[in-house]
């Protein structure tokens, strides 16, 4: 079927029904922003410019967009890029989607990179499992002084994630390493972070497609207890972080006291837990114990 001369406004609508029909939450927000992303729109233009007709190649790529997303590709993977933290971020197979939660993340550390930055000559920040970049690279974007390190055991990751500092002017403070959590870490640093995978290996079934069928494994997967990850961190988190740093991470809503205990264990003590939109406990915040 040829989709010639369909106007914007015509696109949206057609969106709009077919996601409510499928079932989606939001339909129209969908519909807007996979057609904004995908005719290089404001919001406001798919208004203003509703009327207007659209080429034939654009109408067909629209198409093909929206029977993606009815089989269950979100539509930032779609676009293959999303926002985070206002920085845009190219997304690929092996990347996490970097969900606004992971804000809150940002949001708590910032405030101890900055405030160790003013102790500092510069301060080094330590990414573990850095995906798309997304959290390094908006802590360097706020905190100038700042250079980052993002780890990563997946090599394509660490490739999305250079990309990405490149694309945001941040690639001469941002370097990668291949690495199972610390073990080809060297040095220490004023600050470590780490979205770590936290579910539970046999409720990955049970997700979303959106998330099981597009979120890598190895970004979702934290082993029987959804533990794993925190585990092999704050064992060895002492040895990488000055005496006067800060180590945040992003936990499951319900894991606050079980990684709290962890991390406590290996001499740490929580200085801050942050909650997100949901009013979900998500950010957890540790120092060494003197
Ligand atoms: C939940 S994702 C977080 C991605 C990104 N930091 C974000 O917040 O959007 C977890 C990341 O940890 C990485 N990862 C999983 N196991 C790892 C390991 N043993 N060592 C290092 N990174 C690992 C995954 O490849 C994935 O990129």
């Amino acid at each position: 079927m040829s989709g010639a001369s369909r106007t914007i406004a015509e696109l949206l609508k057609d969106a709009r029904n077919r996601f409510e029909d499928a079932g989606l939450d939001d339909p129209a927000v969908e519909a807007r922003v996979l057609i904004s992303g995908l005719l290089g729109l404001s919001s406001t233009d798919l208004v203003t410019r509703g009327n207007e007709a659209v080429a034939d190649e654009q109408d067909q790529a629209v198409r093909a967009a929206i029977e993606r997303r009815l089989l269950h590709e979100p539509v930032h993977r779609i676009l293959g890029e999303r926002e985070f933290y206002g920085l845009p971020l190219r997304l690929s197979p092996a990347t996490l989607e970097p969900r606004p939660d992971t804000e809150i993340l940002v949001d708590s550390v910032l405030e101890h990179a900055r405030r160790l930055a003013s102790m500092h000559e510069s301060i080094h920040i330590l990414d573990l499992g850095t995906g798309t970049g997304a959290i390094c690279l908006a802590l360097l974007s706020e905190c100038p002084q700042a250079t980052g390190t993002g780890s990563d055991i997946s090599q394509e990751a660490l490739e999305t994630a250079r990309a990405n500092a490149e694309r945001n002017g941040l690639g001469d403070r941002f370097a990668t390493v291949e690495s199972n959590w610390f073990e080809a870490i060297h040095g220490r640093f004023h600050v470590i972070v780490s979205n770590p995978p936290y579910i539970q290996s046999s409720v990955i079934s049970t997700l979303a497609p959106e998330v099981k069928m597009f979120d890598p494994s190895a970004a979702l997967d934290g082993g029987q207890d959804g533990l794993d990850a925190y585990r092999a961190i704050a064992v060895d988190a002492g040895r990488f972080l000055h005496q006067d740093g800060v180590i945040g991470v992003e936990i499951g809503y319900d894991q606050r006291v079980a990684v709290t205990a962890i991390f406590e264990e290996q001499g740490f003590t929580l200085i801050e837990a942050a909650r997100d939109y949901g009013h979900n406990d998500r950010a957890l915040l540790f120092q060494q114990k003197d």
